[in-house]
């Protein structure tokens, strides 16, 4: 499996200001009442000179982590090449950040997406993209998972879908049983990759096998 050691912050863009931020339906003067609420709460004061932009910021961060609740990811796979191609396509190791909806922690890691195409095939950033939007709500893990497997399914009707999903969740790392390290391994087989076990085990030897040359 792919190491999720990786920085991911080092592939974090900047801060996106509130205009750069995708319209979405999220509140913002509500957020930024909740946060101050929070604030005094736990015995803060949102009025010390530290704090004052606090709830605002967070929630910008609110919008730009939950972006992808108000977005429909499959409009990236509506685009497709008819391609006489009849071996597997993997795109892996794509990064991804999401929020857990038990705790509002992130859990990040990577995503692996293969699947089997039957004369229709994309382009290899629309996979990507749909991680994108798809990651970007409060779920959890195995909701991701079925998610993407879900819709490649729909949208290009291959002959089967694997989709692996590594990560570290923060909910279980920097608080409750504080498991460093800990990954968490999620798979969704659809088609032939659930019904033929040489299809499967094709899949998951791909994965094996760029791995361990990383
Ligand atoms: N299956 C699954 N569980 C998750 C995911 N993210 C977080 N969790 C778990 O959700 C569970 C919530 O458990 P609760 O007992 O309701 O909450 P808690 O008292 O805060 O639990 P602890 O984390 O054990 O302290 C925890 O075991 C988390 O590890 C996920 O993506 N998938
Ligand atoms: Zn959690």
């Amino acid at each position: 499996m792919a190491n999720i050691n990786g920085s991911i912050a080092d592939e974090h863009d900047a801060t996106p200001s509130e205009e750069d931020l995708p319209d979405t339906k999220v509140d913002h003067d509500r957020l930024r009442k909740a946060i101050r609420e929070i604030l005094i709460a736990v015995g803060e004061d949102p009025d010390r000179e530290g704090l004052l932009e606090t709830p605002d910021r967070v929630a910008r961060m609110y919008q730009e982590m939950f972006r992808g609740l108000h977005a429909n990811p499959a409009v990236h796979l509506k685009r497709v090449f008819t391609q006489k191609y009849d071996e597997i396509v993997l795109v892996r190791d794509i990064s991804f950040e999401s929020v857990c909806e038990h705790h509002l922690l992130p859990f990040f890691g990577r995503a692996h997406i293969g699947y089997l195409p039957n004369g229709k095939v994309v382009g290899l950033s629309k996979l990507a993209r749909v991680v994108e939007e798809v990651t970007h709500r409060p779920q959890i893990q195995e909701g991701i998972t079925e998610t993407l497997a879900d819709l490649i399914m729909q949208e290009l009707e291959p002959r089967g879908v694997g989709v692996v999903v590594e990560a570290e969740h923060t909910c279980m790392t920097i608080r409750g049983v504080r498991k460093r390290g800990s990954c968490c391994i999620t798979s969704a087989m659809r088609g032939i990759f659930k019904h033929n076990p040489t299809t499967r085990a094709e899949f998951m030897a791909l994965l094996g096998a760029e791995n361990s040359s990383s």
